[in-house]
């Protein structure tokens, strides 16, 4: 194994035990070897047999070494063809979440229309149905119909689908009214780096919450029938800390005030369905939401959330990378306005239809057609900021953007650990990404020659996508590995790239 790659699984083993709430002592113990052996593991300084890393994934309950039926999905791609033609946006993926946990505040039964059908809506699905609640697809439709029962079982949540997700965070916010002692898997999702759970907790323990992290585990207890006497001072403007305190207060009777809310999309169509279950908001789209709880909410509803900002962005960028003309259809141009602003700056053309508005009532959408032609790197650098900021999980993309403009573009991603980092992957295809430091990278353009490789599928979302769409443009053929990630944020996005005049083909080893 190469060093690269020894140290990149120490990490997958660190991150996992920390995860776990395991010391290097309490590993080393379950494997039978020392505190030290384990710590040179993790420092990528030691050389694994399949067995012992069997053994490590056995211990810390995470699957390192896959055998058998689950095997998993790669993708192949034909690159160097132009695309052309017109594809939808489906809706995101960050609002169907926040709608899956907000359904559990709702007796009656609630109806999410066209939902977008990925493996993070699966896995919420799976952990939902664990703990009692039912659903499903209402025949030849992306509809999904959710009944909660009468008692929620938490003592039978689906720990391994829950802990592949960050979104089970979100079942604190509606819990709190259901029970007064529960118990959740500390939350997962993509590898980006430690993110935070304070900012829930304090926000939470206005409502009489509090939680103590055991191994693996949030113990939950509630002092029922308490509530925020005085506003909520959110720490961190994070989309989903506001959204769990909303899932909070749409049940407390009573009024709560949020400041320094999230006002980004997901956060609005959250807002959007909790006003037809009848709570009560004023202040949405700003950073202070008054809340008018309602104690009991037995309502069937109708919800269908709007279209995902960050799959707009991804084909934009697709488009840019292959010097193509497409046009993106149902994009939700109040999320993608600064966006498309620097990418002004940088050159690019693009056409907008006039605006409609999306089938929850309220956000603007356009139907945009990308123009090709010579890009330049932008003056300053590009960073993201809570919204209106330029968003940050649109910023991978504009790494391949600058990738394809002349000149230096510097990206500075201040708000994860590790993301940036994975924008070097993009050096495999051929671009110039140069890593200052965990997050900034530098990246000089305009790529001379894509060239088609092997690559694994970094293990994050945006990142993942970003060097897919590379390859599209990357004359040859190039194969992705292990791209769970990305089915983890898109729905069947090969085939929809492939009805623009894209080759790219999934498989799995034998
Ligand atoms: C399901 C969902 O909706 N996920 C989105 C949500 O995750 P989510 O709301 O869970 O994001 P986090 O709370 O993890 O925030 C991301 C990182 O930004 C930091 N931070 C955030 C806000 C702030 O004002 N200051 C600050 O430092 C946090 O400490 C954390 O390290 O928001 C992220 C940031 O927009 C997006 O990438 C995710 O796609
Ligand atoms: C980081 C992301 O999401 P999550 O919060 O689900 O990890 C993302 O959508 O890129």
């Amino acid at each position: 194994m190469s060093e690269d790659y020894l140290a990149r699984i120490g990490n997958l083993i660190r991150d996992a035990r920390r995860h776990q709430g395991m010391t290097q002592t309490d590993l080393a113990e379950q494997l039978g070897t020392s505190q030290s052996a384990v710590a040179r593991i993790e420092q990528g300084g030691q050389n694994l047999s399949l067995e012992m890393l069997a053994r490590i994934g056995d211990a810390l309950n995470s699957e390192f070494v896959s055998l058998g039926h689950s095997q998993p999905q790669h993708l192949r791609v034909e690159g160097g063809r132009k695309l052309s033609g017109e594809i939808d946006v489906k809706t995101s993926k960050n609002a169907a979440v926040a709608l899956l946990c907000a359904a559990l505040l709702n007796k009656g039964r609630t109806t999410l229309r066209s939902l977008a059908r990925i493996e993070e809506v699966n896995r919420i699905i799976e952990v939902l149905g664990s703990i009692g609640v039912k659903t499903r697809w209402l025949p030849g439709t992306s509809d999904l119909e959710i009944i909660p029962p009468a008692t929620l079982d938490l003592d039978a949540i689906d720990i391994e689908a829950a802990r592949r997700t960050r979104t089970v965070i979100m079942f604190l916010g509606p819990l709190l009214h259901e029970l007064d002692h529960f118990q959740l898997p500390y939350a997962g999702g993509c590898d980006l780096g430690t993110r935070t759970v304070e900012p829930h907790l304090i926000a939470l323990r206005h409502f009489g919450l509090n939680v103590l992290a055991t191994q693996g585990f949030y113990e939950a207890s509630v002092r029922v029938g308490e509530g925020p006497g005085k506003p909520i001072i959110l720490t961190e403007r994070g989309d989903t800390v506001t959204e769990n305190v909303l899932l909070a207060a749409a049940r407390h009777p009573g009024v709560t005030v949020v400041r320094n809310a999230s006002s980004n999309y997901m956060v609005q169509d959250l807002c959007f369905f909790l006003q037809r279950l009848g709570v009560g908001i004023e202040g949405i789209g700003t950073t202070t939401l008054t809340v008018t709880g309602v104690e009991h909410i037995d309502v069937d509803v109708d919800y269908q959330p709007s279209e995902d900002p960050i799959e707009a962005m991804s084909l934009l960028a697709a488009a840019v990378v292959t010097d193509s003309a497409i046009t993106i259809r149902r994009v939700p141009i109040e999320f993608l306005e600064i966006e498309l602003a620097t990418l002004e700056t940088m050159g690019m053309q693009y056409d907008l239809s006039p605006e409609y508005v999306s089938a929850n009532g309220h956000t603007r959408l356009v139907d945009l057609t990308t123009i090709p032609g010579p890009l330049k790197a932008p003056a300053d650098k590009i960073h993201p900021m809570p919204f209106p900021g330029l968003n940050i999980d649109n910023l991978p993309f504009f790494a391949l953007i600058a990738a394809k403009a002349e000149g230096t573009t510097m990206i500075h991603d201040w708000v994860y650990e590790n993301r940036a980092i994975y924008l070097t992957e993009l050096t495999k295809v051929g671009a110039r990404v140069q890593l200052l430091d965990p997050h900034r990278v530098m990246i000089e353009g305009p790529t001379p020659k894509w060239r088609a490789a092997e690559v694994v599928c970094p293990p994050a979302l945006r990142p993942g996508v970003v060097v897919l769409l590379a390859m599209l443009a990357a004359p040859g053929t190039s194969v992705l590995r292990n791209v769970y990630v990305i089915n983890r944020g898109y729905e069947d996005l090969a085939e929809r790239l492939n009805k623009l005049g894209a080759r790219v083909e999934t498989f799995r080893d034998i």
